[in-house]
């Protein structure tokens, strides 16, 4: 059994409801039991592209999936949620990344963990605090709490 930490995010349609839909499709997944979840934030999209905000939310679950059998997963949430990607970066109707599993360091093509860009994500860090402040990054070797950083773009609804 190990501990996986992801992100979702969503800034197409119901955001809510979206990320509603794939906690509950993520709880329905044999292997995986979610734990805990944050509360939703209302953050400024990151990126280049000119976009709705996001809802953002982190969960917290235990799996006996392997890591590429999780990201399967997220995947196919994000198909069976009609995540239509038109643009790189651009609006989703539903996002799940994969940030820490357990104090494994994956390099893979189609799979980095830690996530790469998650120590300059606030719509990470935030969420991830509220239920993970004493989760070590296995890079940073620093706890969550200790990495976070406030940003009043990332609203606690
Ligand atoms: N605030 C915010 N900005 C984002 N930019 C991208 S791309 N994404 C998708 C996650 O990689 C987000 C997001 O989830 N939240």
């Amino acid at each position: 059994m190990t501990t996986i930490y992801l992100s979702l995010g969503s800034n197409m349609g119901d955001r809510a409801q979206q990320l509603a839909r794939a906690v509950e499709l993520l709880g329905q997944t044999a292997g995986i039991r979610v734990m805990r979840v944050s509360s939703i934030y209302e953050t400024a999209p990151v990126g280049s592209v000119a976009q709705d905000d996001f809802y953002n939310i982190c969960v917290v679950a235990d799996t006996t999936l392997t890591p590429q059998e999780v990201l399967a997963v997220c995947q196919s949430i994000e198909q069976e949620l009609a995540r239509v990607r038109r643009i790189h970066w651009g609006p989703r109707t539903i996002d799940l990344d994969i940030l820490m599993v357990d104090d494994y360091v994956i390099d893979e093509p189609n799979l980095q963990v830690p996530h790469p860009f998650m120590l300059e994500r606030s719509f990470v860090l935030i969420p991830l605090n509220e239920i993970a402040a004493d989760a070590v990054h296995p890079v940073a070797k620093k706890r969550i709490d200790e990495l976070v950083y406030d940003d009043p773009e990332v609203r606690k609804l």
